[in-house]
């Protein structure tokens, strides 16, 4: 998860330098991927971040979320104890919910985080009310999102911060 996804696009090198001398990717004009993958790699995040950083700029803005939601949400779609509740397996069962799935819960962490505006979801009493979900079932998601977060290596502090704006939702979760 780096820093504003916006400007990744724009790292190609466009330097003149002797062409052919090198192999080097920006010497040949080629667009350097392996530094493209490292700029998403939170692990190169920079140290500093400005003082009144959001948390959504912190995760690195959309592509740092999106990209951590991407692959919690293919894990969620196997997690045996979260698709114990028939009713959430009858939607994450079915593969051809991820995509919009993915969409929805990349926009609702992006406003959570402090982000813009964006989601276009119902509210998370609505959207979870027909499923009965219990405590077992909030608990397997909020491991998932959990190890997640940290596989993506996003930082303690970053991680915690989400971790409590995800609890601070059980309530409206858990219904049964
Ligand atoms: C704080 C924790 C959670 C967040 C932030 C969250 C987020 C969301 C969002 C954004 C949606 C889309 C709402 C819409 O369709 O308008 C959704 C739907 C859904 N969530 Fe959650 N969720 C959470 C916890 C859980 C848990 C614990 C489970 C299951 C154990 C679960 C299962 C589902 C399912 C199955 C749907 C699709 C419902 C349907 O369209 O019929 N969610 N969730």
């Amino acid at each position: 998860m780096a820093r504003s996804g916006r400007r990744r696009g724009r790292s190609i090198v466009t330097t003149t330098d002797t062409p052919g001398a090198t192999s080097t990717p920006e010497q040949a004009h080629i667009p350097d991927t392996r530094r493209l993958a490292a700029e998403a790699d939170p692990a190169t995040a920079p140290e500093v971040q400005p003082e009144d950083a959001t948390l959504y700029e912190r995760l690195g803005g959309c592509y740092g979320i999106a990209g951590a939601v991407d692959i919690l949400v293919d894990r969620l779609f196997q997690n045996v104890k979260v698709n114990a509740n028939d009713m959430v397996h009858k939607h994450h069962g079915n593969p051809a919910n991820a995509a919009g799935y993915k969409w929805l819960v990349t926009s609702w962490s992006i406003e959570a985080a402090g982000g813009p505006r964006c989601y276009i979801g119902h509210d998370m009493d609505t959207a979870h009310e027909h499923l009965a979900i219990d405590t077992a079932g909030f608990d397997a998601v909020s491991k998932e999102i959990e190890a997640t977060l940290d596989f993506v290596g996003v930082p303690d502090q970053e991680l915690r911060e989400f971790m409590e704006i995800i609890e601070s939702y059980r309530s409206k979760v858990v219904q049964a």
